[in-house]
């Protein structure tokens, strides 16, 4: 015991979404304003649908906080959906199920299908109202309290889009540094390091949309000013890379993760492959490259911890394009086109990405550090920084 861990709940379309954090030290500041910003991140991104133009997530703190600081006690989170208004009757919190208004034609892509045989739901609302990507803003609040706690030890995290559908930047951004290519992506609509080719993203997005279409895309997640220790060799779920890849994998349609160089270190020689270990001074140990992405056997390194996703293309289908799928009661085929959905979500995913992040290191900082006063656990932290340096 004593590890952060946290429980969130709600419905896409019900009154609200919560989260409860157990195990975050005392004396940590937390900053609403600070989760708001990230929320409201969360929400941007050239691409999205209709439901984003009716949200505007603002979280209450209803537990754990007193004028501005943790008291060791649970952290409740809450974020009230706007769209719960119009949709007081389909949801029926206490009402009587009505026949019509149930969902029986299954998505292709979507938890619909396998979600209502496994729960045995002949309404498919009642899968796909957890199922939804509604569920991350509650992560990203989770997240945006653990990165005040990585911040004021010197951990920043960071995100930027790489590529989304046919367009990929990953060539044109690998002079720039991480740091700068996530403040470039800050001012650019679709989240890249190059916002000068907004224009061009969008135009994509315009065309999917015009089309009926939807786009995936691989966004990159990195941290800088991680202390080396973090994670652990001696047992498989104790070590870093596999807590991220599985933090990373359970966002809604991701479809595959990379450390570092990834799935190319898979073509170079060891030669080409292995960070060599160079030393001096003033820094101790570092590396002069980061293939590995600042993981050596499920423990950081000290260099910047850099994580890779793909985004599989959004489910739902607009109008004019669509899947084929078969009627759950009839058993008749029809065209699974619906009337409102993203056509991308990648820029809005990657802010999901850095939350998870933020999450899985809060906890192995907490791991190592111990869990109960935050001032003497960052006392420890600032030793051990010292102590690193000249090991
Ligand atoms: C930020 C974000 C927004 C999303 N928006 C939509 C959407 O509008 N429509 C949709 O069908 N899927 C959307 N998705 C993807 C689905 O939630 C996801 O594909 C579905 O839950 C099935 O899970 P799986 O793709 O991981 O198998 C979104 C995902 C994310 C991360
Ligand atoms: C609401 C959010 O994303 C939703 C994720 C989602 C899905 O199926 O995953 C479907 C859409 O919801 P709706 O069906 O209400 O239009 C998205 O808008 C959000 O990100 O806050």
């Amino acid at each position: 015991m004593g590890t952060l861990r946290f429980l969130n709940a709600g419905e896409s379309h019900g009154p609200a979404l919560t989260a409860i954090i157990e195990g975050l030290p005392s004396n940590l500041r937390i900053s609403s304003e600070f989760i708001n910003r990230e929320l409201s991140r969360r929400q941007s991104g050239y691409g999205r649908g209709g439901r984003m133009k009716i949200e505007k997530d603002r979280v209450e703190i209803l537990s754990g906080v007193r004028f501005g600081y943790t008291l060791g006690s649970p952290v409740t989170l809450m974020v009230r959906n706007k769209d719960w208004e119009n949709w007081t009757d389909i949801m029926a919190v206490e009402g009587q199920p009505t026949e019509k208004k149930e969902i029986t034609n299954p998505r292709p892509g979507h938890a619909d299908l396998p979600g209502g045989i496994k729960y045995g739901f002949h309404d498919l609302r009642n899968v796909l109202e957890r199922a939804s990507a509604r569920e991350t803003t509650t992560r990203v609040a989770v997240g945006a309290v653990c990165k005040q706690l990585l911040e004021d030890i010197g951990i920043r995290i960071g995100s930027y889009v790489v590529s989304i559908g046919e367009i990929s930047l990953r060539d044109r951004i690998k002079d720039i540094p991480l740091e700068e290519r996530f403040e470039k992506a800050e001012s650019s609509e679709v989240r890249t390091p190059l916002p000068e080719l907004d224009q061009e993203f969008k135009e994509l997005i315009d065309r999917a949309r015009e089309e009926g279409e939807s786009l995936g895309g691989v966004f990159e997640v990195f941290a800088v000013g991680v202390p080396v220790g973090l994670g652990s060799h001696v047992h498989w779920d104790r070590r870093l890379d596999g807590r991220i890849a599985q933090a990373m994998m359970s966002i809604q349609a991701m479809k595959g993760v990379e450390i570092g160089e990834g799935f190319s270190l898979a073509e170079m020689y060891g030669s080409q492959a292995h960070d060599e270990i160079f030393w001096d001074k003033e820094r101790g140990f570092y590396h002069r490259t980061n293939r590995a992405g600042g993981i050596e056997g499920g423990i950081t390194n000290g260099e910047p911890i850099l994580v890779r996703v793909g985004m599989k293309p959004i489910p739902t289908l607009m109008r004019r394009k669509s899947l084929r799928s078969v009627n759950i009661k009839t058993k008749q085929p029809f065209d699974a086109a619906k009337e409102r959905s993203d056509v991308t979500a990648v820029p809005a995913a990657a802010v999901v990405g850095e939350a998870m992040l933020a999450i899985v290191l809060a906890q192995a900082v907490l791991e190592k550090f111990g869990n109960d006063n935050w001032i003497d656990i960052k006392r420890r932290i600032e030793e051990y920084r010292a102590y690193t340096r000249e090991f």
